[in-house]
């Protein structure tokens, strides 16, 4: 069997909607492949009993037939779903490194991407592939209809995470048809502060380039206690925060040296109305891993 271990993800971060994602330390999906005459699905692991094993679906389905890959896969969740995490996408980036290999289709991983994104689909109503992106390719992406731009970095961010779920499908509800030029124009200025902060690895710019009053304000009010956690983090050392992917996790960035005392604060501020949390402390890290010699 091959495996492949795919990191979660965090998309939009505030000033790029559908189009900035980063991949992250942890946590991850491993998905395990073997030939088969058609594609089977088991699923296990962090909120398993919510995701369907039907390949209709299952955005690791679509992968399947999208590469015409029919295989018994079987996918551990570390990323639980309806998370803002991409979890629908670390399973379907993984699928498709998998896939692309167990069957030697030969496909790159920036040519995976819109193969990956038809599980985004599947789910949401739109393939896009601010999710997939980073977790094919690793670090920060920048996906457009052109293609996609990656570079390395290691920011250090703290993704924390309620028991609470939000669906990308009902958060794309909520978006604006249109926006007012200078809320765009500001947008445009933050994203462009932003990727100069990844490319500089500045916590800073990155933080500062965040903002963004056009998607995450209407985002903002699907999340139980969103406004207590964002300024618990900032009063604890981030440089910015903002909601992560649809939601109902929230992203912050740091430095190194205050990314525990950020963590403590939005668990507490979740805690304080009540409502459980997990914070994973992690940075920008690598892509899709596959782990050929599995026996
Ligand atoms: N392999 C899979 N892994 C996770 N969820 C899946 C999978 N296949 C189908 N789904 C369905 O996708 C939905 C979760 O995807 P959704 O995009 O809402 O959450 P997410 O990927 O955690 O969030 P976001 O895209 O905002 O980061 C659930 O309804 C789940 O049942
Ligand atoms: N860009 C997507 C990411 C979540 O899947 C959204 O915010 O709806």
């Amino acid at each position: 069997m091959l495996t492949v271990r795919a990191p979660a993800t965090s998309a939009n971060l505030g000033s790029g909607f559908d189009v900035f994602g980063i991949a992250l330390g942890t946590p991850a999906d491993v998905v395990r492949v073997e030939r088969a005459p058609k594609t089977t699905i088991s699923v296990s692991g962090a909120g398993s009993e919510y995701i369907p094993e039907d390949p209709k679906k299952n955005t690791v389905g679509a992968v399947a037939e999208a590469l015409d890959a029919p295989a018994r896969i079987e996918i551990d969740k570390g990323v639980r779903p309806s998370s803002g995490l991409g979890s629908s996408a670390a399973s379907a980036a993984a699928a498709a490194v998998a896939l692309n290999e167990l069957y030697d289709r030969g496909l790159t991983r920036e040519e995976l991407v819109p193969i990956a994104a038809e599980g985004e689909a599947l789910v949401s109503g739109e393939a896009h592939s601010d999710n997939v992106a980073p977790s094919l390719l690793g670090g920060f992406t920048v996906a457009t209809a052109d293609g996609v731009t990656q570079v390395d970095t290691q920011i250090p961010v703290v993704a924390c995470l309620p028991e609470t779920t939000v669906s990308t499908r009902d958060a794309r509800g909520v978006v604006p048809d249109s926006a007012p030029l200078g809320d765009v124009v500001a947008t445009v200025g933050n994203a462009a502060t932003l990727s100069v902060g990844m490319t500089r690895n500045d916590p800073e710019l990155v933080g500062r380039g965040m903002a963004d009053e056009i998607v995450t304000p209407k985002r903002t009010a699907l999340i139980d206690g969103y406004e207590r956690v964002r300024e618990a983090a900032l009063k604890a050392g981030a440089t910015g925060v903002t909601v992560s992917g649809a939601g109902p996790g929230v992203l912050a960035v740091c430095y190194e040296a205050d990314q525990r005392a950020v963590a403590s604060a939005m668990l507490e501020a979740f805690n304080d109305v009540g409502i459980d949390s997990r914070a994973y402390q992690t940075r920008v890290g690598e892509g899709a891993r596959l782990y050929p010699d599995d026996a």
